[in-house]
């Protein structure tokens, strides 16, 4: 993958889609798309209600992703977060290339993280902040008008673990798991020592949508990811087996004015498991909108080990997953990519 540099093509003014940004039909086109209001329909839950648990499960267990609305983030909070990722990819590429994340980090403006597994370019760029409080990355970039973004951003972050704490207690309480035997699995409790991504994604206009792909079919490795997209701009897409039994198919999840989209991740699999699916999804990109989107991820403090939790073992289940911590699953994950789950199945007994 060649490092970004000044003579990078610039996929703002592109005209046309290069060669390396060209990606093979078979892969863009593994799965059929779900036609408009065809298929199952993604689940819309309003997590402040009593009903939230069982449908919370009920979504995780068939979709692994649902919508969440009476989350209690200000709509003025998403304006403001998506107002300030414009402005940063709006800088120019010698500007943001002073943030670039560096070899062996994770924080810093740069291609997809996940562009390492593939040997085509993805049609977006984007800027990691990992953990809150180590936002001086931003600080290379913008020497004076910095404290905005990052007031921003660290104020989005707080909003964002409040509502991944209530929304892993709504989850876990969906398994039968209460708050106290989560706490004894190092979950609710540790959430103040939480790992954090905050991963801010753009995608500009492409000319030619159909060769391109802003963000390659992937799960999220942590154990649950809020989503927040642009309004009125389509581009998630996930891979849904339809009925459970039914043809898969890319299913678009438009963006829904106040909703955040809610994915499992792998280790929220793991924890549960297998009860609970990581969804496997994407983003494609548009001909007539430059795109946002800003994923937040969180998973187990740093040494925390996630394994599936015992009381689900009690009705005679076995652990199918053994335990690991997050940096753990990731180090797998930098070497097999899609078959790092494989890889920590325990032997069938
Ligand atoms: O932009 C999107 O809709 C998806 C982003 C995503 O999957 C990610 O950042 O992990
Ligand atoms: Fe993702």
């Amino acid at each position: 993958m060649p490092a970004l540099s000044l003579d990078h093509f610039d996929l703002y003014s592109a005209h046309h889609v290069p060669e390396s940004y060209t990606w093979p039909s078979s892969y863009l086109h593994d799965h059929p798309s779900a036609g408009e209001g065809g298929g199952d329909s993604i689940p819309i839950i309003d997590i402040s209600s009593p009903t939230a648990v069982s449908l919370i499960g009920a979504a995780c267990r068939s979709f692994g992703v649902f919508y969440a609305t009476g989350h209690g983030v200000p709509v003025d909070l998403l304006d403001d977060v998506e107002y300030q990722a414009r402005r940063l990819f709006a800088l120019p590429l010698h500007q943001k290339l002073d943030t670039a994340r560096r070899p062996g980090f994770i924080s810093g403006y740069g291609r997809p993280p996940l562009s390492a597994f593939f040997p085509k370019l993805m049609w977006s760029e984007g800027f990691t902040i990992a953990g809150g409080h180590r936002l001086d990355v931003a600080g290379d970039i913008w020497p004076l008008e910095q404290s905005v973004f990052c007031d921003v951003m660290k104020k989005y972050n707080k909003k964002m673990k409040e509502v991944a704490g209530k929304l892993l207690n709504l989850m876990l309480l969906s398994l039968g798991i209460d708050e106290e035997e989560a706490g004894r699995a190092g979950l609710i409790k540790d959430l103040q020592q939480a790992m954090e991504v905050l991963q801010l994604n753009s995608y500009p206009t492409c000319p030619e949508p159909e060769k391109a792909i802003g963000m390659a079919a992937h799960t999220d490795s942590g154990l649950l990811t809020i989503l927040y997209q642009s309004r009125g701009v389509n581009g998630l897409q996930i891979l849904h087996k339809e009925g459970g039994l039914g043809p898969t198919r890319w299913v678009t999840l438009p963006p829904l004015p106040g909703a955040l989209v809610i994915h499992v991740g792998d280790l929220l699999q793991i924890l549960s498991n297998d009860q609970f699916k990581s969804v496997r999804h994407r983003a494609v990109v548009s001909q007539a909108e430059h795109r946002l989107s800003a994923a937040y991820i969180i998973g187990p403090p740093e040494h925390v080990k996630m394994g599936p939790i015992s009381k689900l073992m009690q009705s005679g289940q076995n652990p199918i997953y053994r335990s690991v911590t997050w940096p753990e699953y990731l180090e797998i994950r930098a070497q097999l990519f899609d078959k790092a789950l494989e890889l920590i199945k325990l032997p069938i007994k």
